[in-house]
C-alpha cells in the first residue's frame, strides 16, 4: 500500500475560499462569529458553507437548531460522500451530527485528526464561494491538520477586548505566520466590545476594556473587520438554534453584514 502523504492536500472541487476562524482563547465567539459570518455571506448572495472543526466541543448543530439531524450519506462502490445539511442558506457540516448530544468524543490527537481528516475528504460541498471552518481554541493537532490539508485563504482572528484574549489571539496569529504554514491572517474581529442598553441607544459601555482589538489588527497590519457589540438575546438565540438576524437589536446584524461586506470584499478577486 501506497504510505499517505501528510501534506497532500485534500481536494475540494468548486470550493473557491477556505477562511478559518480561529483565536488562542475558548470563549471568545469564534462559533458565533462563524455561524453568523457564514449566514451573514449567504444573505449577501453567496453560496457558504461552515465545517465545525471543533471536534470536542461542536457548536455548529446547536447554532443552526440542527440536533436531531443526520446527514445523507451516499455509497459511490467503495466511497462515502456525506451531503452537508442546509439551514439559513448555509450548507452545514459537524462530528456533531454523528454523535449523541450528551456523548462526548473521547479521542486522542492522532485518532480526531483522522476523524478530522476523514470528515473534510468524504464531505460533498458543491459550488462554494466561501467555505468557513470555525477552530477549535488553541493551536495543536486540529489545527495543525486542517492547515496542512487544506488550502486555505486566509484566518480571521477573533478577540474579545480584555488582554487575555488578546495575547491567546497573538499566538494564533503567530502559528499563521509560522514559516512552514504561511497563512495570510485577513483580519481581526473584536467580539463582545461594547453593549448599549436598549433605552439608551446613544450609550455604549465597554465592559471588557477598550481598543483591544485596534491594538492587535495594528501590530499585525491587518483591518479590524467588526466590532461586535454585546447582546443579551445572543446566547438565548444560539441556543434556540437561531441567528443573530433574529434579535430584536439590528445593530449586530448589521455587523456582521458589514462584516460579510468586508470579507467578500478583501476576496473579490477569488469569487
Ligand atoms: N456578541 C455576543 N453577545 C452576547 N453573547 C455572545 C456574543 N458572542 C458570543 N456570545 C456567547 O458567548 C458564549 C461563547 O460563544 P462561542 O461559543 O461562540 O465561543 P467560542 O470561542 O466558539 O467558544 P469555544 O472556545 O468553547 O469553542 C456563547 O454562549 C455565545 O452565545
Amino acid at each position: 500500500m501506497k504510505p499517505q502523504d501528510p501534506f497532500e492536500k485534500i481536494a475540494m472541487p468548486g470550493v473557491k475560499n477556505v477562511i478559518v476562524v480561529a483565536s488562542g482563547k475558548g470563549g471568545v465567539g469564534k462559533s458565533t462569529v462563524s455561524a453568523n459570518l457564514a449566514v451573514a455571506l449567504a444573505r449577501e448572495g453567496y453560496k457558504t458553507a461552515l465545517f465545525d472543526a471543533d471536534l470536542y466541543g461542536p457548536s455548529a448543530p446547536i447554532f443552526f437548531g440542527l440536533q436531531d439531524q443526520k446527514p445523507e450519506v451516499i455509497k459511490e462502490g467503495e466511497h462515502e460522500q456525506i451531503i452537508p445539511i442546509e439551514k439559513y442558506g448555509v450548507k452545514i457540516m459537524s462530528i456533531g451530527f454523528f454523535i449523541l448530544s450528551k456523548k462526548s468524543l473521547i479521542w486522542r490527537g492522532p485518532a480526531a485528526t483522522a476523524g478530522l481528516v476523514q470528515l473534510l475528504s468524504t464531505t460533498q460541498w458543491g459550488e462554494t464561494d466561501f467555505l468557513i471552518i470555525d477552530f477549535p481554541p488553541g493551536t495543536g493537532d486540529i489545527q495543525l491538520t486542517t492547515i496542512q490539508k487544506l488550502n486555505l485563504t486566509g484566518a480571521i482572528l477573533v478577540t474579545t477586548p480584555q488582554h487575555i484574549a488578546l495575547a491567546d489571539a497573538q499566538k494564533a496569529a503567530d502559528m499563521f505566520h509560522t514559516p512552514l504554514i504561511q497563512v495570510p491572517v485577513l483580519g481581526v474581529v473584536e467580539n463582545m466590545s461594547y453593549f448599549t442598553p436598549t433605552q439608551h441607544p446613544d450609550e455604549k459601555y465597554y465592559l471588557f476594556g477598550q481598543g483591544g482589538g485596534e491594538k492587535l489588527a495594528h501590530q499585525l497590519g491587518v483591518p479590524l473587520l467588526a466590532k461586535i457589540p454585546l447582546v443579551a438575546d445572543v446566547c438565548e438565540l444560539s441556543d434556540s438554534g437561531k441567528t443573530i438576524f433574529s434579535s430584536a437589536d439590528h445593530l449586530i446584524g448589521d455587523q456582521f453584514q458589514q462584516l460579510a461586506q468586508q470579507v467578500s470584499q478583501l476576496l473579490v478577486t477569488h469569487v
